[in-house]
């Protein structure tokens, strides 16, 4: 089993005080924070790379076009200084090349992001996955998607807590995984479809697990970041 899961708390908000706000529960935490493509869009390169000002941050942009134009938009990226990165698996072995060559040309060695492939998005179901027509399981999907874009050369993957445990024992130990999906017993899903609990993600092998709204909506944003912290660590 994978001995510690660390918590990204993901700041999916258009308002830099609130992203703020919620930044400072991770830093009293010490856990990393997510940016994503609402943040980006919303307030701007400038203002992402003053929120990542001293911190590690997962810079979960998605990139998803050919080849060239991932790896440039991954040389646009390297102000921020990204403790991680995201490209699609589905953009295919090539960009994922292209993106390994970009981060290994433009970042410093002693600093650079996981290059993570975003496998079948938490937010999937089997029926999804057959109206853009996939007919096998997201596990099979996922494992097949996950050695591709691993022999690709990322350095990881994000994937649901459905598939970690067999990833783990298909994959081994040393690979990187990001595991969005989360929500507490008896919660909502939302608009995710394969999720567990904290616990169950950490005792199937995540490196890390990703939480947004359980926490950002909770009454208690803090406690409840503090509540996961516990979990994972008991
Ligand atoms: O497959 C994926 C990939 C990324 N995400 C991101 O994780 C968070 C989850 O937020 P919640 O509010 O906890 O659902 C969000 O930023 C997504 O962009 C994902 O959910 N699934």
């Amino acid at each position: 089993m994978i001995k510690n899961t660390g918590l990204i708390l993901a700041l999916d908000t258009k308002d830099p005080v609130q992203a703020e706000q919620w930044a400072k529960i991770a830093d009293a935490t010490g856990q990393m924070i997510k940016i994503g493509m609402e943040y980006t869009y919303a307030c701007g390169f400038d203002e992402v790379c003053r929120l990542a000002q001293g911190r590690k941050i997962f810079l979960d942009l998605k990139l998803h076009d050919i080849p060239n134009t991932v790896a440039s938009a991954i040389a646009s990226l390297a102000p921020v200084k990204p403790a991680m990165l995201t490209v699609h698996a589905l953009g295919g072995q090539d960009m994922i090349r292209a993106a390994r060559r970009s981060v290994d040309e433009h970042f410093p060695s002693d600093s650079k992001p996981i290059l993570l492939a975003v496998t079948i998005l938490t937010s999937m179901n089997q029926e999804n996955l057959g109206s853009i027509g996939i007919s096998v399981s997201p596990l099979e999907q996922v494992l097949l998607l996950g050695k591709m874009a691993l022999a690709a050369g990322a350095d990881g993957l994000v994937c649901s807590p459905h598939e970690v445990a067999y990833l783990r024992e298909q994959l081994g130990d040393d690979v990187v995984l990001v595991v969005p999906g989360i929500r507490m017993a008896d919660a909502a899903a939302d608009d995710q479809q394969r999720v567990t609990t904290p616990i169950q993600a950490h005792q199937a092998g995540a490196s890390w697990i990703v939480v947004g709204r359980p926490i950002t909506r909770a009454e208690n944003p803090a406690g409840m970041a503090k509540q996961i912290i516990h979990e994972l660590q008991g």
